[in-house]
C-alpha cells in the first residue's frame, strides 16, 4: 500500500516526504507547485503536478497506486493574505478539501491525516491550550481549516475512513542534515523573515505590535521544529494503521517565545545586528498561543529537536545554502 502526500513540494510536506523515505517508505506526491518547489522532491518519489480539487485525478492516483492513506498538506497558509482575499482561501483550503475527501471516500482510502493549525483556537490567553478548548479562529485562514476539520469529522462518522487531525503550532527550522528547508519566495514567517534580514536579503524587518498583553508586549508563539513535526505524521499514520481511532491532536512543544525573543536569538546565532522597526499590529494575530501536546505524546510522538536556538541554526544553514546556490547560478 502507498501513501499520497498532497502539498509534498512544500515546506512541511517536503520534510514529511523525507521522514517517510528515512524509514524506507516511498510515498507519491500531488502538488500544483503554487508555492511548492519541484526540487524539494527526491528523484525516487513519484511526483504528479495537479490540483487536490481535481477529484478525477485524485481518484485515478488512488486506484493506480493502491493508496491506503492520504496526508493532506496542500493549502494556502498566510493569515494576512486570507484576510485580504478570504474567498480564495475558502476555495483552496475548504472547497478543494471537500473534493479531495470525496475522491478518498470513492476510492475507499482508509486513513487520512490532515494538516490543521493552532489558528483554529484564536485568542487562548497565556496558558497552554489543549484539544478540548473551543475553537474560535480570528482569521479566514483559521476558519477555512476549521471547516475542513468539521467535514473530516463528519466523513469519519459516516464512511469507512479514520483520520488524525494534527493542529500544528508555529513550524520552523530545517532538515538537520541540510537536505531541505523553507524555500517559498516571499515567505512571511517570522524566523524566515528575520534570517533573510540578517543575511541582507532585506534591509530591515518589522515587529507587528508591541502592545499585546504579553510579558514584553509582542506576540507569543510555540515554535516546533519541522523535522519533529514530520515525525508526528509517522506516529499518526502508524496509529491509524494499527487500528487506532480517529483523533484531533495538537503539535507543539508547550513553551512560548515572544517575537522579540525570537529576533534576539536570530541576532545571537547569526552575529548580525540587523534593523528592526516597530509596526502596528497585524490583522488576525492572536496575542499568545502555546500547545499542550500531551495527547500526541501518548500516541508515540517523541520530540527530539525542542530547542529554539537549534531550530534557528538549522534554518540559518538552509538560508545560507539557498543564497550560495543563487550566487552560483548568477555567476554561470
Ligand atoms: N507553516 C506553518 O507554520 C503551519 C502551521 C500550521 C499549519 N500549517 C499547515 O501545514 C500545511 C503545509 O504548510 P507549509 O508551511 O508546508 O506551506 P507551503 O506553502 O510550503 O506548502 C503548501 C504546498 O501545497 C501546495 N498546494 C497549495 N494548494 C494546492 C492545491 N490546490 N493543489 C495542490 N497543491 C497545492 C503548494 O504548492 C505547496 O507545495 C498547510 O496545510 C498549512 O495550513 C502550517
Ligand atoms: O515579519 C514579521 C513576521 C511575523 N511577525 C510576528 O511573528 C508572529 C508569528 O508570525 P508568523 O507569520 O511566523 O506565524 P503566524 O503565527 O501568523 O501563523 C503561523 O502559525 C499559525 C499557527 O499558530 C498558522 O498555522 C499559520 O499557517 C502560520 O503561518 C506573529 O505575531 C507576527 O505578527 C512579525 O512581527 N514580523
Amino acid at each position: 500500500m502507498t501513501i499520497l502526500i498532497t502539498g509534498g513540494a512544500g515546506f512541511i510536506g517536503g520534510h514529511t516526504v523525507l521522514a517517510f523515505l528515512d524509514r524506507g517508505e516511498i510515498p507519491i506526491v500531488l502538488d500544483d507547485l503554487s508555492t511548492g518547489n519541484r526540487a524539494a522532491i527526491p528523484s525516487d518519489v513519484p511526483f504528479f503536478a495537479g490540483d487536490v480539487g481535481d477529484t478525477e485525478l485524485v481518484l485515478r492516483l488512488v486506484q493506480n497506486h493502491r493508496i491506503d492513506a492520504i496526508l493532506h498538506f496542500a493549502a494556502k497558509i498566510v493569515v494576512p493574505e486570507s484576510v485580504a482575499d478570504p474567498l480564495n482561501y475558502y476555495l483552496n483550503n475548504t472547497v478543494k478539501t471537500h473534493a479531495l475527501l470525496q475522491a478518498a471516500v470513492r476510492g475507499k482510502v482508509k486513513h487520512f491525516v490532515f494538516s490543521s493549525t493552532a489558528a483554529v483556537y484564536g485568542n487562548t490567553g497565556s496558558k497552554s491550550v489543549s484539544e478540548t478548548a473551543d475553537p474560535a479562529p480570528l482569521s479566514p485562514y483559521g476558519r477555512s481549516k476549521l471547516m475542513s476539520e468539521y467535514m473530516l469529522v463528519d466523513a469519519g462518522e459516516a464512511y469507512d475512513l479514520r483520520y488524525v487531525i494534527l493542529r500544528y503550532f508555529n513550524v520552523a527550522g530545517a532538515d538537520p542534515a541540510g537536505r531541505l528547508g523553507q524555500s517559498t519566495p516571499g515567505a512571511t514567517h517570522l524566523i524566515k523573515v528575520a534570517l533573510e534580514t540578517a543575511l541582507r536579503r532585506r534591509t530591515y524587518m518589522s515587529i507587528y505590535g508591541s502592545d499585546y498583553p504579553t510579558p514584553d508586549g509582542t506576540c507569543v508563539r510555540d515554535y516546533v521544529h519541522v523535522s519533529d513535526l514530520a515525525r508526528a505524521h509517522l506516529a499518526a499514520l502508524d496509529h491509524l494503521r494499527n487500528g487506532g481511532e480517529s483523533r484531533t491532536l495538537n503539535c507543539g512543544y508547550g513553551r512560548g517565545y515572544s517575537v522579540r525573543e525570537v529576533v534576539d536569538t536570530v541576532r545571537n546565532i547569526t552575529g548580525v545586528d540587523f534593523e528592526i522597526r516597530q509596526a502596528p499590529r497585524r490583522e488576525g494575530d492572536p496575542a499568545s498561543i502555546v500547545a499542550n501536546s500531551d495527547q500526541l505524546m501518548k500516541l508515540g510522538w517523541k520530540p527530539e529537536l525542542n530547542d529554539l536556538a537549534k531550530m534557528i541554526e538549522h534554518a540559518h544553514n538552509w538560508e545560507s545554502k539557498l543564497i550560495a546556490a543563487e550566487s552560483r547560478t548568477a555567476i554561470r
